[in-house]
C-alpha cells in the first residue's frame, strides 16, 4: 500500500514518521524548504516514546505521487486550499484523502473537491510541534489515531478494501491506532473538547492550570464546555457522559499544563485556525439558534488577533 503524507509537521511528521520506522511505503508531499531541510538533515523526531533521524522518500509535486492508495493530509486548515491543489493529481488518479486536521469544515471542503467517495475522517491525539530548526518535537508519550468511514459511506458498504489496508498499515506501529466507525462520533468528541480547550487558554492565555487558579476560572471553562455540548447535541452528536468526565478531566484539571495548539502558534506570532476551531463552531451554533456567548467572545477576540499579524 502506497502512502502519501502531505506535510512533515508536528502531525504529518510524527505519525508519517512512525510509518516509516514500522517498514510502510510512505512518501511525504512537501513544499520546497521542508522538503530541502528534510533531504539535508532527515526527518527527526524527538520523543519520550523514542527519538529517531528517517532518511524519507520526499516529492515536491503531486504527480510524482499517483499510484498512492491513501493520503494522509496534515496541514493547518490555513493551507487546506493549496494542499487540495497540491494532492489533486493522485486523489484523482484514485487515492483516498484520510485527513486528521482538527475541527470539521475541511471534511465538506475536500469532499466538494474530490467527490464523497474519495474522503474518509480521522482524527489524532498528540502533543506535538514542529521546530524552527525542523525538529518534531513530541511533547509526552501519547499518540492516537482514529480512522474510519463516514456513516453513510458504511450504509453503502463502500471502501471496505481501503479499510482493511488501513487496519493492517496502522497495525504494529510505535502509536495507537483504532478505527472508528462512524467516524462523525470520533470527530465530534474531538472537537468539542480541543474548542474548549482552544477557546479557554486562547483568550486567557494561559495553561489550563493558570486559568483555574484564578477566581472564576472553573466557572469560565465549564461554561465554554457547556456551549460546545450544546452545539454537538444540537448536531446530533451528544457526548456520552463517560466521554464528558474524560474531558472535565483534561479542561478542568487544577495545576494542569495543557494549552490547545491554537494557543502555541499565538506564542510563536504565527497564523491560527481561529476561524475553522471556534468560528464554524459558532457559525454552527448560530445556525442551530443557540446563544453562545462565550464562543463569541473568543471568537472575535482571534479575529482582532489575526488581524494584527503582520503580512509575511
Ligand atoms: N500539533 C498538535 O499537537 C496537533 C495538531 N492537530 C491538528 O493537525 C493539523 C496539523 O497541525 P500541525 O501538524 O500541528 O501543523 P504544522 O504547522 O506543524 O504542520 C503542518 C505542515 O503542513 C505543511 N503544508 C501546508 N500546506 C502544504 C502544502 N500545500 N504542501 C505541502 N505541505 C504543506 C506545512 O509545511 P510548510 O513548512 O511548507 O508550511 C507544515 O509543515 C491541524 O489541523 C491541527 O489542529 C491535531 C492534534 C494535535
Ligand atoms: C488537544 C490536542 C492537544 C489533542 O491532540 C490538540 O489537538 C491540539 O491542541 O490541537
Amino acid at each position: 500500500m502506497r502512502i502519501l503524507v502531505l506535510g512533515a509537521g508536528a502531525v504529518g511528521g510524527y505519525f508519517g514518521g512512525r510509518l516509516v520506522e514500522a517498514g510502510r511505503d510512505v512518501t511525504f508531499l512537501l513544499r520546497p524548504h521542508r522538503a530541502a531541510q528534510i533531504a539535508r538533515q532527515g526527518l527527526i523526531l524527538e520523543s519520550p516514546v523514542g527519538n529517531a533521524t528517517l532518511p524519507v522518500k520526499v516529492a515536491t509535486d503531486g504527480s510524482a505521487a499517483i499510484g498512492s492508495d491513501v493520503v494522509i493530509l496534515a496541514c493547518k486548515a490555513y493551507d487546506l486550499e493549496t494542499a487540495i491543489a497540491a494532492i489533486e493529481k493522485p486523489v484523482q488518479a484514485g487515492a483516498v484523502v484520510l485527513p486528521l486536521l482538527n475541527g470539521l469544515a475541511h471534511i465538506d471542503r475536500l469532499r466538494r473537491a474530490f467527490g464523497q467517495e474519495r474522503v474518509i475522517g480521522g482524527m489524532c491525539q498528540i502533543l506535538a510541534t514542529l521546530s524552527s530548526d525542523g525538529t518534531v518535537r513530541h511533547l509526552d508519550k501519547g499518540a492516537r489515531l482514529v480512522y474510519g468511514r463516514f456513516a453513510e459511506q458504511i450504509e453503502r458498504q463502500s471502501l471496505a478494501v481501503l479499510m482493511e489496508k488501513l487496519d493492517r498499515i496502522f497495525t504494529d506501529v510505535n502509536f495507537t491506532a483504532k478505527r472508528g466507525e462512524p467516524i462523525e462520533r470520533s470527530l465530534w468528541d474531538k472537537w468539542l473538547m480541543l474548542a474548549t480547550l482552544a477557546a479557554a487558554t486562547s483568550l486567557m492565555r494561559g495553561s489550563i492550570g493558570q486559568i483555574m487558579a484564578s477566581d472564576d476560572g472553573a466557572k469560565l471553562i465549564g461554561g465554554i464546555l457547556a456551549e460546545t455540548v450544546s452545539v454537538a447535541r444540537a448536531a446530533g452528536y451528544p457526548p456520552s457522559e463517560a466521554y464528558l468526565e474524560t474531558v472535565r478531566r483534561i479542561v478542568l484539571e487544577p495545576g494542569s499544563p495543557a494549552k490547545a495548539s491554537l494557543l502555541r502558534d499565538i506564542e510563536k506570532g504565527g497564523r491560527i485556525e481561529g476561524a475553522h476551531l471556534i468560528g464554524d463552531m459558532l457559525r454552527r451554533a448560530q445556525a442551530f439558534g443557540l446563544e453562545t456567548p462565550l464562543l463569541q467572545v473568543a471568537n472575535c477576540h482571534l479575529q482582532v488577533y489575526e488581524a494584527n499579524l503582520q503580512p509575511s
